[in-house]
């Protein structure tokens, strides 16, 4: 059989049980000069692993089993071989036998080769954007602004980044809370890992425990038969950004609270517990002490997460940051929509720095981006941002430092009226009317300067209203504002009171 296999097949080697080659087939002689060796002399005695780059006969020698098939490739090309361990008569395994079955297999099996060579280069784009992915896309450098209150939350966050400690960002939205989240981990030790994100407002409650945790195999009926990973498990060495935490409802609280101090998950259907190393950074607009009061979320799970906040300030808190802001995002903007550059006149910058930005950066790089796109001049003037509300004054400082009391303060400046020292409205100049007709006006004119200061968007819009979306589409409805196109429910913002 030793003599056949040398005589049918392209070349055959012998090796001892301590690698090293004993013996060569004459047809495997043509392959020395390939593999950088002078001759049969310089080639035996040596381990097979330092002159066969890539080869696995050390690990068919280790394991016992054979590799009947497969491919190796090195510097003398791509082989089709088969391994074999060698044993004595007591079944103990003395050496290996490697067999070349074909030499530059791509011309003689074309379609294998050409499939192993796209599934190759397949796999190595696959890792590449993996890799890409996973790199985080921000870090502190690309957080724009130089304000003391910016300062003052890099600082804070080059500190929490160094420890594993939960972390809960505080802020308006639009803020940057989740840019700040990325740059958290991208400045930590888990930089290499995953960062995962969860909004969990986006999420139906009913599927956030699936989310969170997974899904074992085959768990309930129309379960993915193999499972699902929940994001604990995904985030595994990484960071799990939580945004929105307070709209997580108070059952999975008391979950999250537990996976919080035990670092352990239970997938759904499943009966065993999974260990996971995960640090969390989670993120709220809302007032989560007021929520903590009135029982809407867990006074234990709120403690955990409050162990180094940080707060965002909101823009108008930080105009000193508006000109390198709107640089920053316009030069973005062109790029993105292919535009040539453009900047911003003084008279633009005034502008802007006068409106209070409920909606934050966000809400400043739409109307940058709004206007950009809306005229073809190179420098953008204060007229191009006519959409934005007439200039007001100077919004009161927010002490609770976000959620509905800042959004509040924003609506009433939006053109309502003057607030009152009892939190009331005073509509100037509005004649006595019966109070249904004076609410439905409120209503009107509140929804109205929300969705204006959201660019039309309700989620946001009823968020900056404090009430449930369902309510606000709900009231929409009913005040007949569902009927009017976004753009003549916001040209209407303000003055209609
Ligand atoms: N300091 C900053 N420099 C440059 N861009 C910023 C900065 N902060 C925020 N942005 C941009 O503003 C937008 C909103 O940021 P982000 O999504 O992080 O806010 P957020 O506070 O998480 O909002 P939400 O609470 O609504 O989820 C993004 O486009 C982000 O890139």
């Amino acid at each position: 059989m030793f003599d056949t296999f040398a005589r049918t097949t392209q070349g055959m080697l012998v090796v001892d049980r301590s690698h090293r080659i004993v013996w060569i087939s004459e047809g495997y002689k043509k392959f020395l000069p390939a593999l950088g060796v002078e001759g049969e002399h310089a080639f035996l005695g040596r381990k097979v692993e330092d002159v066969v780059p890539n080869t696995l006969i050390p690990q068919v020698i280790e394991s016992g089993r054979a590799m009947m098939v497969d491919l190796l490739t090195n510097r003398a090309g791509t082989f089709l071989v088969s391994r074999m361990p060698l044993r004595n008569e007591a079944g103990e395994v003395i050496g290996a036998l490697g067999l070349v079955l074909m030499d530059h297999p791509e011309t003689t099996m074309q379609p294998l080769m050409q499939k192993f060579s796209r599934l190759q280069r397949e796999l190595e784009d696959a890792q590449r954007q993996l890799a890409a992915q996973r790199r985080p896309k921000y870090t502190l450098a690309s957080m724009v602004g130089a304000s003391p209150a910016m300062m003052e939350v890099k600082r804070q966050a080059r500190r929490v980044a160094g420890t594993d400690a939960t972390v809960l960002l505080l802020g308006e939205t639009g803020t940057g809370k989740e840019l700040l989240a990325q740059a958290i981990h991208a400045g930590s030790s888990r930089a290499r890992a995953a960062f995962v994100g969860v909004n969990i407002a986006a999420v139906p409650d009913t599927l956030l425990e699936a989310e969170f945790f997974g899904v074992a195999g085959g768990a309930y009926t129309g379960a993915d038969r193999k499972g699902r990973d929940g994001k604990f498990k995904l985030a595994d060495g990484g960071t799990l950004f939580l945004d929105e935490i307070g709209d997580m409802p108070l059952p999975l609280q008391a979950k999250l609270l537990r996976v919080l101090q035990e670092q352990e998950v239970e997938p759904l259907g499943s009966n065993t517990v999974l260990r996971v190393n995960v640090r969390v950074i989670a993120a709220t607009s809302r007032d989560l002490p007021a929520m903590v009061a009135t029982g809407q979320f867990r006074a234990d799970l709120y403690y955990r997460l409050n162990v180094l906040p940080i707060r965002l300030p909101a823009l108008r808190e930080r105009l000193a940051d508006l000109d390198a802001l709107t640089d920053n995002l316009l030069d973005d903007i062109c790029r993105r929509n292919g535009l040539a550059p453009k900047s911003l006149s003084a008279e633009a910058l005034e502008r802007l720095g006068a409106h209070p930005w409920p909606g934050n950066i966000r809400e400043l790089r739409n109307t940058l981006e709004q206007a950009a796109l809306l005229t073809d001049d190179l420098l953008l003037r204060a007229e191009h941002f006519g959409a934005l509300p007439a200039p007001a004054a100077a919004p009161a400082p927010d002490p609770a430092g976000a959620g509905p009391t800042a959004a509040g303060a924003g609506l009433a400046r939006g053109g309502l009226g003057e607030p009152l020292a009892g939190g009331g409205l005073l509509l100037p100049g509005a004649a006595l009317q019966p109070l249904p007709q004076a609410i439905a006006a409120l209503e009107t004119a509140s929804i109205r300067a929300a969705l204006a200061a959201t660019q039309g968007n309700k989620v946001a819009a009823a968020r900056l209203l404090g009430i449930a979306r369902a309510t606000l589409y709900e009231k929409m409805h009913q005040l007949g504002l569902d009927a009017l196109p976004v753009s003549d429910i916001q040209s209407h913002a303000g003055p209609a009171v």
